[in-house]
This record gives C-alpha cells, structure tokens and sequence, in this order.
C-alpha cells in the first residue's frame, strides 16, 4: 500500500475533527475524498502529509511510519495543493512552477537541466506554457490553480494530494486537470464536491460524514441514494450514465 491510516483521529480546540479514520490507499490509484463542508477532508489531507500530527493513531507510507521519514522525504514523495494557496511575494508563472523542484535540490547543486525538463513539462500539462513570465498577481483564479497543480506536479511525486483541485476552473478545465490526474502513473487523494465528476474519475471513493468514514469503496459500491440522503440530505436518483458507463447522480428538487 501506498499511504495508510490506520485509527487516525484529529483534535483541536477540544473538538474531533478526524474520527478514527482507516484508509490503504493503493498505489497508482486516483482516490476521491468526499463529504459535505466541514466533514474533515481538508484536516485528513494535511494528516496524510504530516503537516498535522495525529491525536491517536498512525500514517504510513510504504508501511513505514511517517514520523521515520524526514521532511525531506516526504517532499520528494508527496506533493500537496490546498485550497487558495496563495502569494504576497512578487513572482512570475515560473517562479512558482520553479518551486516545485526544492526537494531535489541542494546547497551544492545548480539548476539542472532534468530540474528545467520537469518545469517545461508541468506547465505543458496543464496547458501554460505559454504564461510563464506572466506575473503571479495578475492571473485568474482558475490560472493560478492550474500553476499551483503544475508546481506539484513538477516535483514528480509519487503520491499527489489535492484540495478542490477543480476550484475555480470552468467545466472544460475541470475536466481536463481530472483527466491528467488520472492519466499521471501517481497516487493521487483529492478532495472533491462534484459526485459526478468523482464517480468520472476517482478508482476509490472515500465518503466523510462528521469526521467519520462513512464508506469507502468503488464509485458505485459508495454512491448509493440512501447514503447521499444520509450524509447531505439530498434526494436523488443514480443511474449508470450510458454515456461513459459509470454511475451518474440526478439531484432532485426539494419539495
Ligand atoms: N485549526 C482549526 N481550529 C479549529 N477548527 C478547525 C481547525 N481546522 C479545521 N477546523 C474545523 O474542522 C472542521 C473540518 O474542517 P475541514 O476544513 O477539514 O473540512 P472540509 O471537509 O475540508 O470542509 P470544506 O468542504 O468546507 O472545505 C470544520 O468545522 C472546521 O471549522
């Protein structure tokens, strides 16, 4: 397995914001994490890159304990893009895309030639190559997710976490950013609303209800119409789209 938890629980502020959380995430799969706004998704992320401790529990990678990596490590494995990462210094497109290089380098090492080959590729896959002297401060919301996926992926992980990655994109560039996702040979866990674009691309699905894992599974063993009711209080009706043979969620009127 990829990345496990194995009874990962998260508190802060005297609330449990993770609840006893087990996932194995195998590798080279596309992983959604859903579940309604506040359910946890974002607090699991950063639980799963070690950017948060776990209150009881344990992250392994590799089965190895996260705490026996060092940071280092982890950054070379991982990538992760939050929700409205953001910036206050001056930079341009490849400034930030530039970034995404830092695990490989060292205090010794130049800027190499496979560090500029992983840049131009990265900015190519999500379709900016052409921006790269453009200025941070002046793209649009969905160009800046777009560079902020490209700085991931430019670090060449193995194992890519996502927050909203299709935050801010129209529906052209949410489907492709999904597209390349699962096309990449990573592991990929990303937080998603969208039940129809995850059921589209995800392998796994993972449902999150109060922190809990309601289910987990294939998109069409979690989708159920009794469980959507259950976690968000929504009637709908699946179907399995004829179109693209998965499953498709219709969201009824309230009454
Ligand atoms: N540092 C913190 N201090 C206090 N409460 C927090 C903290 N981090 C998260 N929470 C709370 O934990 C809950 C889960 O938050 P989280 O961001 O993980 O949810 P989410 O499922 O990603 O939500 P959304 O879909 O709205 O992005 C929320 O109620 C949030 O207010």
């Amino acid at each position: 397995m990829s990345i496990q938890a194995h009874g990962v629980s998260w508190s802060t502020a005297g609330r449990l914001i993770v609840d006893d959380v087990s996932l194995s995430i195998t590798p080279d799969d596309t992983v959604g994490l859903l579940g309604p706004n506040g359910s946890g998704k974002s607090s699991l992320l950063r639980l799963l890159c070690g950017l948060r401790r776990a209150s009881e529990g344990r992250i392994t990678f590799d089965d190895a304990p996260i705490e026996q990596l060092t940071r280092r490590d982890v950054s070379r494995r991982l990538a992760l893009v939050e929700q409205n990462a953001t910036t206050d210094a001056d930079v341009t497109v490849l400034d930030v895309v530039r970034l995404g290089r830092t695990p490989w380098r060292s205090m010794l090492s130049g800027w190499r030639e496979e560090d500029s080959a992983a840049v131009e590729q990265a900015l190519a896959q999500v379709g900016m190559s052409t921006r790269r002297h453009q200025s941070w401060h002046t793209l649009s919301g969905g160009e800046r997710q777009r560079i902020h996926i490209a700085r991931a992926l430019a670090q060449r992980p193995q194992e890519l976490l996502l927050d909203e990655p299709t935050n801010h994109l129209d529906i052209q560039h949410q489907l492709d950013i999904l597209a390349l996702v699962q096309r990449l040979p990573v592991t990929c866990v990303m937080a998603l609303h969208d039940l129809n674009l995850a059921a589209m691309f995800c392998d796994q699905l993972v449902l999150l209800k109060e922190g809990r894992v309601a289910a987990a599974g294939t998109p069409e063993s979690v989708l159920t119409s009794e469980r959507i009711l259950d976690v968000y209080g929504v009637q709908t009706v699946i179907e399995r789209s004829p179109h693209h043979g998965g499953v498709h969620v219709h969201y009824l009127p309230r009454r």
